[in-house]
């Protein structure tokens, strides 16, 4: 869907922000663009709609070459957030959601109309918020309204710039959660910046790490980031703690299960959840062990020790240097 081929960018000063980029981003697919400050990442995504120009490669969206399209239209097709969302301050929140629609013609009943169902979808009640102004909304809120807002025209791509950058933790989880389920919901391709790799890691499908100089340091979906990470510089950006980020990108199989006798656990998850989610489960009981179902029916159950075991076989998969000998079964 988007593809850039040998792109570089260097700034009038000498600055080499991007070099020699290859980046495919499939059609539906969220991809993240993670690396430490000043590595490249934004001045990426703003070649992509053409904020910046490139001065070396070519960047393809849907086979076309964006160089040859007209900057205005090109736009249209992709929708960009930015963490100081940019909201118009004296326009109602309902009208800076309907922004685009009324840019491109469509009466006012009909772009409010658009505006209130992209409201409901961010979460956000139109009846309640609508008529709000910026001022008047949480830091939180104002991202939605950013996300509403980009989603207003529904373009098949959306560029996001560390949305989400801006607010805590406990409202930023949530965020990351409804985003990803609206672009798959939607469809959306997404290229996401962020300096956050547990941001990364939980958004995308596939991860590009970046490093200062704007070299692609490693382009992998993120149980393979974590698993095996190409250099020192991954390895190290990933950080110590892989093994405990590999719970959320780790499904449970059936191998990992364990059988039961007498009453099964009262908690239930569906085979392919996360090892993240079953421990989560585990957590929020007194009984620390998990029924697995297929379509209903029990497989086995998972116990603490069984999940300490699945994450470090798959470890061990991925990086025999890492512990493979060391995993014992029982
Ligand atoms: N207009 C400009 N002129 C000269 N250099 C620039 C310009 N804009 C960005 N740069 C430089 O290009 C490099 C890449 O910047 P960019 O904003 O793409 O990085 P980033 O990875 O998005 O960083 P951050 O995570 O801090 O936002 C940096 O060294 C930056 O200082």
């Amino acid at each position: 869907m988007i593809r850039l081929v040998g792109v570089g960018k260097t700034y009038d000063d000498g600055t080499v922000a991007v070099q020699e980029l290859d980046l495919d981003v499939p059609r539906g697919r969220t991809v993240c663009l993670v690396g430490p400050s000043g590595c490249g990442k934004s001045t990426t995504l703003k070649m992509v709609n053409r904020l910046i120009e490139p001065t070396q490669g070519r960047i393809f969206l849907d086979g076309e070459e964006i160089t040859r399209a007209d900057p205005v239209a090109l736009r249209r097709r992709i929708g960009y957030v930015i963490q100081q969302v940019g909201l118009f301050p004296h326009q109602s929140i309902r009208t800076n959601v309907a922004t685009v629609p009324s840019l491109l013609g469509w009466d006012r009943k009909k772009a409010h109309a658009r505006a209130d169902e992209l409201m409901d979808l961010v979460g956000l009640d139109p009846a309640q918020y609508g008529g709000r102004y910026p001022h008047q909304l949480s830091g939180g809120q104002r991202q939605r309204v950013g996300v509403a807002r980009a989603l207003a025209a529904d373009p098949p791509v959306l560029l996001m710039d560390e949305p989400f950058g801006a607010v805590d933790p406990i409202v930023r989880s949530r965020l990351q959660d409804e985003f990803a389920r609206i672009a798959r919901d939607l469809d959306k391709t997404v290229m996401f910046v962020t300096h956050d790799i547990d941001e990364a890691i939980r958004m995308g499908d596939k991860v590009a790490v970046f490093a200062v100089g704007g070299r692609l340091a490693q382009y992998d979906e993120p149980a393979t980031l974590l698993g095996r990470p190409a250099d020192d510089f991954v390895a190290e950006f990933v950080g110590a703690s892989r093994g405990l980020r590999r719970l959320s990108v780790t499904p449970i199989e059936e191998r990992h299960l364990v059988r039961h006798d007498g009453e099964p656990p009262a908690a239930t998850l569906p085979i392919g959840s996360t090892l993240e989610e079953a421990l989560a489960t585990m957590l929020r009981q007194d009984d620390a062990r998990v029924a697995v179902t297929r379509g209903g029916a029990m497989l086995g159950v998972l116990t603490p020790g069984a999940v300490h075991r699945a994450l470090r076989t798959s470890i061990a998969e991925d990086d025999p240097a890492d512990g493979a000998d060391r995993v014992t079964a029982g």
